[in-house]
């Protein structure tokens, strides 16, 4: 199963960067074997000022017609890693494509949250979505090695 991070603006090089690169990497390798990956990171940008529904707009073009359909939310639901490895595990028998949506300054549209078959929190606090993007490129690595029986994650 093919799976992108679709995000908003333009991620420069820098720690944040390398970290996601990283972790997509090692995500890739793991994954492989279990049918998962590769994961690309996908960036839109709107005209300055446009607004989320432009962003929207463009988020929607990107969305491959029968894909999961992922939107990262501070409202959404709370999965222990465990739990969020097994919807991938079941999402790769189902599906070509995941795609997972970070809004930007001021979310996510309406147009796509009500597309999305999950809305996924990192927790009620709200994080810049350049971190979203790193914690969510570790959340995928991490499912990658719970599904594997790797050592990596300890709870
Ligand atoms: C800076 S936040 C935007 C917050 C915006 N003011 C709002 O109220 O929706 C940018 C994006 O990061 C993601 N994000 C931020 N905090 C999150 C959390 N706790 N869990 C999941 N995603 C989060 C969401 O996709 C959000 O649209």
């Amino acid at each position: 199963m093919r799976v992108t991070i679709l995000a908003v603006g333009r991620l420069r090089a820098g720690p944040e960067r390398t970290l996601i690169d990283d972790f997509l990497l090692r995500f890739d390798r793991t994954g492989r074997a279990l049918g998962l990956g590769p994961a690309q990171v996908v960036e839109v940008e709107a005209k300055p000022g446009a607004g989320m529904a432009a962003e929207g707009v463009l988020q929607i073009a990107r969305i491959p017609k029968d894909a999961w359909l992922c939107c990262l939310d501070e409202r959404g639901e709370l999965l222990p890693s465990p739990a969020f490895a097994s919807r991938l595990d079941r999402w790769k028998d189902e599906r070509r494509d995941a795609v997972f949506v970070i809004g930007g300054a001021d979310g996510i549209d309406p147009s796509v949250r009500g597309r999305a078959d999950l809305l996924l929190s990192f927790g009620p606090m709200v994080w810049p979505h350049m971190l979203v993007r790193v914690m969510l490129a570790e959340q995928l690595y991490r499912a990658a090695t719970i599904l594997s029986g790797g050592p990596y994650h300890r709870a």
